[in-house]
């Protein structure tokens, strides 16, 4: 397998067991993890040195989005942590993420990636404007991309609908992680911006976070193995 794998599982499970249970079966040559606010709300730290424990790189998506002092100390608390890549809002505009940014020096290149959600997966453009927002999906996520990216991020959270525009317009470097990714057929759920790995990985997704389509599979690491195959 691989030593940079592109799919981050999104373990949403409301057991601490059962995520366990789903983790005991991969290993980290297959996927990175990710945990968001439900577990890390549920087990905390705890639970995310004990994925780290087993060999896994941690993706800690707590979506940060305060004034820069206190963004800049959770960042912070999040490298103590020891995970592989942690997110804010990029709503919480440049100097909230030039502070995080800041607050990862001290940590050189053992630091987390550090990257900026743009425009959630979950909404379609015609949600924009009861957000006061007028311009296009596509004009908000590149205006939030460039923001994230003069603010000296890593790379942003956006659909894989976007990646070939912000891959032209930012370059190869910035990278971008793609929630909404639906294997051919699956169910959306809640997910609006999809498109499938293969299509993702084409488009320039750098990392494909995969969550339902895993996690509620009746043969969840069958289909982890399957995605795989794919990119
Ligand atoms: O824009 C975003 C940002 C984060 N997410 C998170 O990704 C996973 C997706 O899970 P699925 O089950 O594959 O839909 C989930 O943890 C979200 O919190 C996102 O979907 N979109």
């Amino acid at each position: 397998m691989h030593s940079d794998p592109k799919v981050l599982v999104a373990l949403d499970f409301a057991s601490e067991q059962d995520a366990m249970a789903f983790v005991e079966r991969i290993d980290p040559s297959q996927c990175r993890l990710k945990v968001g606010k439900e577990m890390f709300t549920l087990f905390g730290p705890q639970f995310v040195k004990a994925l780290s424990g087993k060999g896994f790189e941690v993706f800690l998506d707590l979506k940060f989005h305060d004034i820069p002092n206190t963004v800049a100390h959770a960042v912070a608390a999040a490298a103590e942590l020891g995970v592989w890549m942690v997110n804010v809002h990029a709503t919480g505009g440049s100097k909230m993420m030039a502070a995080a940014k800041a607050a990862l020096a001290p940590y050189g290149d053992k630091a987390p990636k550090l990257i900026a959600v743009t425009v959630l997966t979950s909404m379609g453009e015609e949600e924009l404007p009861e957000l006061g927002i007028t311009r296009s999906n596509d004009e908000q996520v590149l205006a939030l991309a460039t923001l994230a990216k003069q603010a000296g991020l890593d790379g942003v959270v956006c659909s894989a609908q976007e990646a070939a525009m912000l891959k032209a317009k930012l370059g190869a470097e910035f990278q971008l992680v793609t929630p909404g990714i639906r294997p051919a057929g699956a169910d959306l759920g809640d997910q609006r911006r999809v498109m499938t790995p293969a299509e993702a990985v084409a488009a320039g997704s750098d990392y494909l976070v995969i969550g339902r389509p895993i996690t509620q599979s009746a043969d969840p690491l069958a289909t982890l193995e399957a995605i795989n195959a794919t990119l």
